[in-house]
Order: C-alpha cells, then sequence, then structure tokens
C-alpha cells in the first residue's frame, strides 16, 4: 500500500533512511524497495521507494493536469524567478547536497562542490535566464497585392516530458535536463539512476519549498527494464523523452516511444580521443590528457580513453602519463588531496576489469594499474581500481573500440595529421575530442574534419553552457544547451498574418 506524506524520507523497520518518489506534490513510499549502497566500502546507505506502474501513470496524470494548473498560466519571467528560487533553495542546502552525492558515488567532495552541485545551480539560473531573454523569428514576405504578410514565431511547451538520466554526474545531468523542461512551461515526470537517488529526491524537497506547484515537477525511482524507466518511455502521456546514458538503452528508448511518435533527445556513450600534436605544450597537453582521462573516474561520457600522441614525443609522453598516474591518490571522499574515488559500483567495477583482463589477452603493454587497490580497510570492500594505461594494441583491439567508462587510457603514436584525424574518425561513436597543439590552422582544420559533436582545443570539459552539447553516430541524437534546449523543450508554431 502507497503512504503519501510530507517528508522525502521514511525509517524502515531496520531503521534504514527511506528515500521516497515525489507525485504531485507528495512524498510516496511503496512496498518495493532497493538498496542504495556506497561505493567506499560496500555499505547500505539507504532503501529506495521503487515506483511501480500505477505510481508512474499517477505522475504522469498529475503532470498533465498541472499543465493547466496555476503553472501553465505563469508568464516566462515569473516562471524564470521560480526557478531562480530553487536555485537559491540548492544553494541554502548546498553541503547537504554535496553529502547526498558524495554517498551516493564516493567521489571527492572537492569535485562534488566544484563541479556536480555548482552546476546544478547554474543549470537552473542559465535556463531560467534564457527563457526570460530568448528572441524568436520573424519573416516578413511579399504578396500578390502588395500588402505583404508578417510570419512570426512563438515557443509553447510540449506538455509532460519524461527524463531519464544517469549514475556519473547525478543532479548536474538530471538538473541539466529538469531545468530546461521547466523554463520552457512544461511539466516532468523524472527518473534518476537507481546507483544515484539521494540529490534528486533533495531536489524534490526544494522543489515543493520553492513553491513549483503540485505536479509540475514529479520523481519516481527505479530502474530500466520491467520498473519506472520503462514505465516511463512507454507511457502514452508523455510528449517528450529526453536520455542520458549508454548507447544500447538509447535504442531501447528509441523503440518504446516509436509508436507514440514521441520526440526524443539522447546522450549516449563514446570513445573519444584525445590528439596530442609534438608542437603542442607539452606540459599542459600531459596535464589536460590526465584530466581528460581519470576525471570522475573516468566515469564521464567525455573522457579520453583513446590518446594519440605524434611520434617524436611519445616515448617522453608515455613516461610523463606513467609518473603522473603514479600521483594520483585514490582515497575516501573527504581526504586532503584526495583524486579518485571509486566506481559507482562493484557491477560497475566488474565490468571494468573485465577490459583490464581482455586488454592484456589483446597484447597490451600495461604501463601503469591494471588492478585493483589494496587499502587495508573498509575500502577493501568498496569499489575502486587502479587507474590504467596501457601501449601497443592495435586500433581494431577490443579495447581501443569499446566504452569502458573507467579510469583508463590507451596511448597509441601517430606520423600525420591525415593518419590520425582518419583513426580518431574509424570509431562507432562522435562524441568529444581533444586536440593538442600550438598551430592554430592546423587546430582549427583538424577540429572540422573530426567527426564529433564536441571538440576542445588545448584544454577538456570546458563548459560554456549556452553551446550545444551532443554527439553524432552512437553518442546521441539532437542538441541540448543554450537555445538548442529552448528548441528540443519547446513547440515552436509559425503565425502567418496577412496585412
Ligand atoms: N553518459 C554515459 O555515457 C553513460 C554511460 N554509461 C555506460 O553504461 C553502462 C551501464 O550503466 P547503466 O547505469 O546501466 O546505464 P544505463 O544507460 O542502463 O542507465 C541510465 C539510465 O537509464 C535507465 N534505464 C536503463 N534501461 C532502461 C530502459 N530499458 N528503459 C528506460 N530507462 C532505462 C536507468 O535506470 C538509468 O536511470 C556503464 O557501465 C557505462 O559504461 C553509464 C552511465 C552514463
Ligand atoms: O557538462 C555536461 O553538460 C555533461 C557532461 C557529461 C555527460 O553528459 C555524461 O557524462 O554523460
Amino acid at each position: 500500500m502507497d503512504q503519501t506524506s510530507q517528508a522525502s524520507t521514511d525509517n524502515a523497520a531496520q531503521g534504514r533512511t527511506v528515500l521516497r518518489n515525489y507525485v504531485d506534490g507528495e512524498f510516496l513510499s511503496s512496498d518495493r524497495t532497493f538498496l542504495n549502497i556506497n561505493p567506499v566500502d560496500g555499505s547500505v546507505i539507504a532503501e529506495v521507494s521503487e515506483a511501480d506502474q500505477a505510481t508512474v501513470d499517477r505522475a504522469v496524470q498529475a503532470a498533465q493536469r498541472a499543465l493547466s494548473g496555476p503553472w501553465g498560466k505563469l508568464s516566462v519571467q515569473e516562471r524564470a524567478a521560480m526557478l531562480h528560487k530553487v536555485a537559491d533553495g540548492i544553494e541554502a542546502r548546498f553541503e547537504e547536497f554535496v553529502a547526498a552525492e558524495v554517498a551516493d558515488t564516493g567521489r571527492p567532495v572537492q569535485q562534488a562542490r566544484t563541479l556536480d552541485i555548482a552546476r546544478a545551480v547554474a543549470n537552473f539560473r542559465t535556463f531560467a535566464d534564457l527563457a526570460k531573454t530568448a528572441n524568436t523569428d520573424l519573416y516578413e514576405m511579399h504578396t500578390a497585392d502588395g500588402a505583404g504578410a508578417l510570419n512570426y514565431t512563438v515557443r509553447k511547451p510540449l506538455g509532460v516530458v519524461g527524463v531519464i538520466s544517469p549514475w556519473n554526474l547525478p543532479l548536474l545531468l538530471f538538473t541539466w535536463k529538469v531545468a530546461p523542461a521547466l523554463a520552457c512551461g512544461n511539466t516532468v515526470v523524472a527518473k534518476p539512476s537507481e546507483e544515484s537517488p539521494s540529490s534528486a529526491t533533495l531536489l524534490a524537497e526544494v522543489m515543493r519549498d520553492a513553491g513549483i506547484p503540485p505536479g509540475v515537477f514529479n520523481l519516481v525511482h527505479g530502474f530500466g527494464k520491467d520498473s519506472a524507466g520503462e514505465f516511463l518511455t512507454r507511457h502514452p502521456g508523455i510528449a517528450a523523452l529526453t536520455f542520458t546514458g549508454e548507447s544500447s538503452t538509447g535504442s531501447t528508448i528509441m523503440k518504446a516511444v516509436a509508436d507514440g511518435v514521441k520526440e526524443v533527445s539522447f546522450e549516449l556513450g563514446g570513445k573519444n580521443a584525445a590528439v596530442v600534436f609534438a608542437d603542442s605544450d607539452f606540459d599542459a597537453a600531459v596535464a589536460g590528457v590526465m584530466r581528460s582521462s581519470f576525471t570522475n573516474a573516468g566515469q564521464v561520457c567525455l573522457c579520453s580513453e583513446r590518446v594519440y600522441v605524434e611520434r617524436p614525443i611519445f616515448d617522453r609522453f608515455v613516461a610523463a602519463m606513467r609518473e603522473r598516474v603514479g600521483q594520483l591518490k585514490l582515497g575516501f571522499p573527504h581526504e586532503d588531496g584526495v583524486d579518485m574515488g571509486p566506481l559507482i559500483s562493484h557491477g560497475h567495477r566488474d565490468k571494468v576489469l573485465s577490459y583490464y583482463r581482455l586488454a592484456r589477452e589483446e597484447g597490451a603493454t600495461v604501463v601503469a594499474g591494471g588492478g585493483v587497490p589494496r587499502f587495508g580497510d573498509e575500502r577493501d570492500q568498496g569499489a575502486y581500481v587502479e587507474p590504467t594505461i596501457w601501449t601497443g594494441l592495435p586500433d581494431t583491439a577490443r579495447c581501443v573500440r569499446e566504452e569502458i567508462f573507467g579510469p583508463v587510457c590507451h596511448i597509441a603514436p601517430f606520423d600525420t595529421e591525415d593518419e590520425v584525424v582518419a583513426r580518431v574518425n574509424d570509431s562507432d561513436y562522435g562524441l568529444a575530442c581533444a586536440l593538442w597543439t600550438n598551430n592554430l590552422t592546423r587546430a582549427h582544420r583538424a577540429a572540422r574534419r573530426i567527426h564529433v559533436g564536441l571538440v576542445w582545443v588545448n584544454t577538456w570539459y570546458l563548459r560554456d553552457l549556452r553551446t550545444p552539447f551532443g554527439g553524432v553516430k552512437l553518442s546521441g541524437l539532437g542538441r541540448e544547451g543554450g537555445r538548442y534546449s529552448l528548441d528540443f523543450y519547446s513547440d515552436v508554431s509559425n503565425i502567418c498574418i496577412k496585412l
């Protein structure tokens, strides 16, 4: 039997916290729960109420009703003001959000502060302001009678938007979709990853306290198949579905929404390259590739798992990377100077370790890492792996072609720009690429030839939220960011007036 309450959490019989769903302005628990595990030491953080089909139905119906309630009558300026209140609410409880994100993922506290939670605030502020200041198109046209006509476009909400997000940057990616969806006047039913439900549950409290009307933001917890994820994607009441996660999940979701011809926006996997030319600033390139390979234990879709280095500097580059990887500090999230936490789960660690084994079978030279660190304390029950560097694999190796999503890169030499561009493009994925060179002409030329959605030159993961973000090939469909988000989360209608 479902129970409603004003509190996002409850206590289970064992004294554990239970995270609840948030539907139509009420926190809802269910009989069926799953465990939320801390990947630092394998301990239980909380139980999570899994939303069943009836709960998802209730959430979608509430979201549909809310479209014609007070929310639907707000001006874009009023909506934007409410989203700024949500951002204020996150800031007011900043350290609680940091703690929630750190508990679910084991990431360094410093990263949660400077990247994850800070970006969640920025997502709400940015899309509130963009929606408020967005312009629309105007086309004057000639008509036979000489009087002419005016065409202008208006943006209307799509309706109920389904949001499904992953565990790697939990609140950042959740709010990257929820914020623009709301800014455009939609209502939302959102499912965070089953691996990282805590920060989204806190966000529901912030939404309520900021005065977001009941039904406008609904949170459902659960898994994908036969659970809240699939119930949401198959629901006839949603108008559009936005998803970040694995490419194969994107494909499954696309089939699920096909019958209803729903709009989709997908940010999917990557097998991104970093290319280091001999004319680059060597130290900056080493530092940049360290970041792009090992940030968040390699669990960012933008991370570089393929590194190509021009042959004259190849040996020196590999040696510098080996030295730097040896200095990375793996540890507890709260430790001073910690660089890397565990992977998200033991399940994901099994996957990453299977590639560590495969690399050896495929003939890799293991330059650094390749195994599981031993700490001699509770972290040995956690999901840590060693940051790892390989060399010596052919471009056909599975470890060079498949997304691993861990702290690992393969470094290979190259001889010419044409050759490296072809090798970078020889991938089923096309999300991001980082180029390191001091030759500006080459940077522009290569950047245009590389078939990805995002190219960084002499930097990596430098984000301006107004820019288009997304990938080609198996890496995604559509673009979000700035006006691209406004376009996706709105129905753009043309109004033609004969003068
Ligand atoms: N941004 C990225 O590129 C990400 C890539 N991954 C990769 O994917 C692998 C699997 O990780 P998962 O967390 O299982 O990713 P996933 O793509 O299966 O899960 C992402 C989200 O989709 C939901 N989901 C899964 N199957 C679904 C379905 N059939 N219908 C509706 N929703 C569904 C999940 O519950 C979660 O909220 C990882 O080992 C990693 O390699 C994982 C997370 C993010
Ligand atoms: O900064 C962003 O908007 C997104 C970053 C990372 C991902 O999308 C991902 O890892 O999936």
